[in-house]
């Protein structure tokens, strides 16, 4: 790790490269993630946003570099050792149980509930019965805890996958494009959700909808060929000419 880099972020990401037969999806890349942040990456097609994810929970090795996370190195971790380590990740399309109630899908996504024959005949004892609701409210569905998932609407369906991972407390929170096909209102709701989930943990969104990282985004990493080209508030980086030029500026 850079002696010079401040040793308190809740993740360190130093030098990260992967190469696929030769060609750097990410290359030198180097951010830093604080405590209580909503972290907005955002850039071009291509520019390695996915693959940064890919890399911080474990899908992807990488080339070369360090992914400190809560001061431990995540390189070289399994999948699921990063899971248990605090980092949940959101993918674009929903994997929730259809077939299950909104009660049924957090429950089974409780810790103590590994499988589905696990979490459908373990005791619904109030422990588990008060995080799920405690989260249901969090995530706008405290009132449809007894609905199949199959009928909520897309935003719904998104929000309750959100839910999925909070109730396994992650310190840091991946999503990539939540709002993506989401009403107007949904987004709202959704920017409302991630400001009380930073109360206690940090997130790193993937987006493409300006008008939504203006509203939620802390700080803002621009992405370009799998390096840093800005970074800062929206604002600031919305006016940098480098990103004028590459990227809004199209
Ligand atoms: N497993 C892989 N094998 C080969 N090339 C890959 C692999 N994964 C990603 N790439 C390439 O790496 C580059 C970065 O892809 P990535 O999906 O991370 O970009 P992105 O910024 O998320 O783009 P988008 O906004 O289109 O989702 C692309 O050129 C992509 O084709």
């Amino acid at each position: 790790m850079d002696p010079s880099a401040p040793a308190d972020f809740l993740l360190s990401v130093e030098g990260l490269t992967v190469s696929f037969d030769g060609f750097k999806a990410v290359n030198d890349l180097s951010f830093y993630v604080d405590e209580n942040e909503i972290r907005v990456i955002i850039g071009p097609n291509g520019a390695g946003k996915t693959t940064v994810l890919d890399l911080i929970c474990g899908r992807t090795r990488p080339t070369e570099g360090s992914i400190r996370f809560k001061g431990q190195e995540l390189t070289g971790m399994r999948e699921h050792e990063i899971v248990h380590a605090g980092v949940g990740r959101k993918f674009q399309n929903p994997s929730i149980y259809e077939d299950l109630t909104v009660f049924e899908n957090l429950e089974l996504s409780f810790p103590r509930g590994r499988n589905v024959f696990g979490a459908l005949f373990f005791r619904r004892d109030a422990e588990v019965r008060d995080r799920v609701e405690e989260v249901a409210e969090m995530i706008f569905l405290k009132d449809h805890l007894d609905t199949e998932a199959a009928i909520l609407s897309h935003g719904q369906k998104q929000w309750l996958e959100i839910g999925m991972l909070l109730i396994q407390s992650p310190k840091l929170l991946m999503l990539d494009e939540p709002v993506a096909g989401m009403s107007i209102a949904e987004r709202v709701k959704t920017a409302e959700l991630l400001n009380t989930i930073i109360r206690n943990q940090s997130v790193i969104v993937i987006e493409h909808d300006m008008k939504f990282v203006e509203d939620i985004a802390h700080r803002v990493t621009v992405l370009h060929q799998g390096k840093v080209l800005s970074e800062g508030t929206m604002d600031r980086v919305k006016h940098d000419p480098k990103v004028v030029e590459v990227y809004l500026g199209h």
